[in-house]
């Protein structure tokens, strides 16, 4: 492909040499550089980009895409010069890979819960109504049936448009991805032609990235901003900041709600251990999900599938058969009739919800019992939040490890029991082993129990300091019940 070519849509600020130029490849790792291609500096997080462009040339790359001053004085490379080599780098993975966004009907989901949840249930609802769809989300992408291993909940733009690209060659029509506020703010997504994007809520988590809620709440509504008026724009109204979000979108703005008047409306009507009756927009259905938070995922899958044309009646019929995603709310029953239930909930209001959502259906039948850890490198401020959350909501309580990557296992549990007083530290044990955590839970547990094991739900590692060792709740929680 020639360079000019990729540079269409992108503000150029100086172009040094030849434009015309056949390029190989584009990157932005300097390390995976093959000769001939295209290096785009970018300024990351932990280091700088432009520090590598030697290194890039070293291994044969042929074009330097800068945003920073750098030295320019190689005769035979071209060198450009761009406002943002962030969304430069998200509009030329887009052209490289043949626009395949464009290509689709792509729908975002953005949200600090319930993006997997959502995007997955909206890949599986079309699925079922007869068509060729791709998923890219936190526990595995997909194109058409064929499952890629996934490393982040949206990917760099060079890896997000080639499974893109993949999955306009498998003949999709469909594409849900969610969109991470590291996404949108790290513009991972520039240069995608999004169909339509779906808020889900907004509560504390990364704050150890965005340092505040504003600037958490700004990344997020940014995708909307840039939302295109073709586009539709589907909120939570529920959520206190859920029309925030489309202050300012061209797109067509649609709501849905548990709460309020709203074009997608669902009314609880009850509520039990293995699914709920629920209403939408009027009409009655049962569904396979526990927990108001599952009725809110479900009535935006339902909305999104209306608006990209779909009959709502067969979709609601659809909907009733759609069953949880991987490690989201996961029931596992033990010989001795007490219940555990591996959940993803990472963040407090997750942990609240699911909570809640455990009593609503225990009904003041048999204790709680719960498992969980925060992940080290991460937001330290919803450590104590969380614990909190976790004992006011249950009988009894482990403070155990969630990937402590960098940090101590042990230094994470006492920033989160720093939130408890004496009275709370009472019910509350911190074990550092998680396997030991579940098994201490699993013996403290009666007929009649359950306990939630928080925080990894589909994770199958544990990461410490860099290395993934293989751990999965589920596979040691069916090893104690010996199945
Ligand atoms: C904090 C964060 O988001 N970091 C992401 C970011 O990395 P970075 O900015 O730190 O990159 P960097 O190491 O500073 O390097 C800057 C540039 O120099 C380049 N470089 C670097 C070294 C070198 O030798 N040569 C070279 O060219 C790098 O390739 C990069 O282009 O850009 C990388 C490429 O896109 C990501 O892999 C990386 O994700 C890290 C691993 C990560 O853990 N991210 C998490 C927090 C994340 O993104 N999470 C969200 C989900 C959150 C949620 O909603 O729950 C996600 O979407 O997954
Ligand atoms: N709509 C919701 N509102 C609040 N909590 C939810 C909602 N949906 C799911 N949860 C809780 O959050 C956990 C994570 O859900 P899910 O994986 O769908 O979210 P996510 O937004 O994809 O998370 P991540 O940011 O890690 O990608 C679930 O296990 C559940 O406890
Ligand atoms: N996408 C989230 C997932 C957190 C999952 C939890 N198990 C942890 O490791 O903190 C993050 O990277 O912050
Ligand atoms: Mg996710």
């Amino acid at each position: 492909m020639k360079l000019k070519d990729l540079l269409k849509g992108i503000d150029v600020v100086e172009i040094k040499g030849n434009e015309n130029l056949e390029i190989t490849g584009i990157q932005t790792d300097s390390r995976k550089v093959i000769a001939g291609s295209a290096f785009i500096a970018l300024k990351g997080v932990q280091v700088d980009g432009h520090q590598y462009i030697n290194n890039a040339l070293d291994l044969g790359a042929k074009v330097v895409i800068h945003q920073e001053k750098v030295d320019t004085s190689k005769e035979e490379i071209t060198y450009v010069k761009v406002k943002d080599s962030a969304d430069a780098a998200g509009k030329i993975a887009t052209l490289w890979y043949g626009d395949p966004s464009a290509k689709l009907k792509l729908v975002g989901v953005t949200g600090t819960n319930g993006k997997t949840t959502t995007a997955t249930l909206l890949y599986e609802m079309f699925r079922k109504l007869g068509h060729k769809a791709g998923l890219l989300s936190t526990v595995a992408n997909y194109v058409d049936g064929t499952v890629y291993h996934a490393t982040h909940t949206t990917p760099d733009p060079l890896s997000l448009n080639e499974m893109l690209a993949k999955m306009v060659n498998a003949g999709c029509e469909y594409a849900f991805m969610e969109v991470s506020s590291h996404a949108i703010h790290q513009k991972r997504i520039s240069g995608l032609k999004f169909d339509g994007g779906i808020f889900t809520n907004i509560t504390q988590d990364h704050l150890d990235y965005h340092k505040t809620m504003a600037e958490y709440l700004k990344a997020k509504k940014m995708f909307f901003d840039n939302l295109p008026e073709t586009a539709f724009a589907l909120t939570n109204v529920d959520d206190k900041n859920g029309s925030v979000m489309l202050q300012n979108t061209k797109a067509k703005k649609y709501t849905y709600s548990v709460k309020t008047l709203a074009d997608f409306k669902a009314k609880i009507i009850e509520k039990h251990f293995d699914g709920t009756a629920v209403e939408f927009n009027n009409k009655e259905l049962q569904v396979q999900f526990v927990g108001v938070f599952n009725v809110y995922n479900l009535l935006a899958v339902y909305g999104a599938t209306v608006l990209l044309g779909q009959d709502p009646d067969e979709a609601l019929l659809v909907l009733s058969t759609l069953k949880p995603v991987s490690g989201r709310f996961e029931t596992l029953r033990s010989p001795e009739g007490y219940t555990a239930i591996v959940d993803y909930a990472h963040t407090p209001d997750a942990l609240t919800n699911v909570l809640e959502a455990i009593h609503e259906v225990l009904e003041g039948n048999g204790r709680v019992i719960t498992v969980v850890g925060c992940g080290g490198n991460r937001d330290k401020t919803k450590r104590p939040i969380m614990a909190r959350e976790a004992v006011r909501l249950s009988d009894q309580v482990i403070l155990t490890s969630d990937n402590p990557r960098f940090e101590e296992p042990q230094a994470i549990i006492n920033d989160m029991a720093d939130g408890l007083n004496n009275q709370q530290l009472k019910k509350t044990l911190l074990i550092v082993e998680r396997e030991q955590a579940i098994k201490t839970a699993c013996t403290l547990a009666k007929e009649g129990d359950v306990i939630l094991i928080a925080g990894k739900g589909h994770e199958d590692y544990q990461d410490v300091k860099g290395v993934k060792h293989h751990f999965d709740d589920r596979e040691v929680v069916r090893n104690i019940f010996g199945e």
